[in-house]
């Protein structure tokens, strides 16, 4: 039988690379992806060993990108069966103070990405006339709301629900569609939240708003991409197969619902 084929979007670094490593360890061939060409280059050469794996390089926000990302997909590999919407920013603002750049730039991503994604890995999947598993990134803020972090507490709440109406859908077509809520998780991504935090909150000294968010973590320690992974993992295999529509929640115990 043939190996089964992943693609994870914003795959160069941070969860996305943990995410992308684990499926090649669970037999995948992974098509990684991002819109950062030589993080991309180096990722592929560090995660080779692993398994089969191919690059794309791809802006999720613009719907020609993900049409052509799942072509070459398939081109490369054959077909397609996992597709993870990993890819997305961060906006730390205070409310009165965003704009419609920062809205257009983090919708733009986080959402209109999302939304992309799911249509390109469904049509393909309807076309191949297989089942399909599709993985969003959401997060705590898709759960909750933090302050400085409306605009992308809004995004991820809007990731959350084109999960359930994108699962309620695609169910007729087997296809399933669940999301993957993480806590805090010390990537590129939480240092620049950290710097921005700071910026906005001269009070405070570089490092204290992650130490402030991660020491609120029940099971006492930040998160790593590993225990990402490990929950995509299940999302990605048969196991999950009785499972839709779903933002589930892998933040070390922070925000209960
Ligand atoms: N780090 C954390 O604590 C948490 C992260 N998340 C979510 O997990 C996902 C991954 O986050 P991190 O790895 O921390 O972020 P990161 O910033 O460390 O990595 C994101 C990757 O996405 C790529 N990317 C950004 N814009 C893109 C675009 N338009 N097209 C293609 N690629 C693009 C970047 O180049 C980068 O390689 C995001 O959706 C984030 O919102 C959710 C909860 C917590
Ligand atoms: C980065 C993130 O998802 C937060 C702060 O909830």
């Amino acid at each position: 039988m043939s190996k089964k084929v992943a693609v994870v979007t914003g795959s160069a670094g941070g969860l996305g690379k943990g995410i992308a490593e684990r499926l090649l360890k669970d037999g995948f061939n992974v098509m990684i992806h991002d819109i950062n060409q030589d993080a991309l280059t180096k990722t592929a050469e560090e995660l080779k060993s692993l398994g089969d794996v191919a690059t794309f390089v791809g802006d999720v926000s613009k719907k020609e990108d993900q049409e052509a990302l799942v072509a070459a997909a398939v081109e490369k590999f054959g077909q397609l069966n996992v597709f993870v919407n990993n890819a997305g920013v961060e906006a730390v603002t205070p409310f009165l103070e965003i704009d419609a750049s920062e809205l257009e730039r983090t919708f733009k991503i986080n959402v209109f990405g999302t939304v992309y994604g799911t249509q390109a890995a469904a049509e393909q999947f309807i076309k191949q006339g297989t089942p399909g598993k599709i993985i969003n990134a959401c997060s705590i803020a898709g759960h909750e709301a933090y302050e400085v972090l409306g605009t992308y507490s809004a995004s991820k709440h809007a990731v959350k629900a084109f999960t359930h109406v994108a699962a309620k859908e695609l169910a007729s077509k087997h296809i399933t569609v669940n999301a993957y809520c993480p806590g805090v998780a010390k990537t590129k991504m939480w240092d620049r939240i950290d710097a921005e935090m700071v910026k906005a909150d001269p009070s405070l000294k570089p490092g204290e708003p992650f130490a402030k968010f991660s020491g609120e973590i029940a099971l006492g320690r930040y998160e790593t991409p590993t225990d990402v992974a490990n929950l995509v993992h299940f999302l990605a295999s048969e196991d999950s197969d009785y499972i839709t529509g779903q933002a589930i929640l892998v933040d070390g115990g922070l925000v209960y619902n």
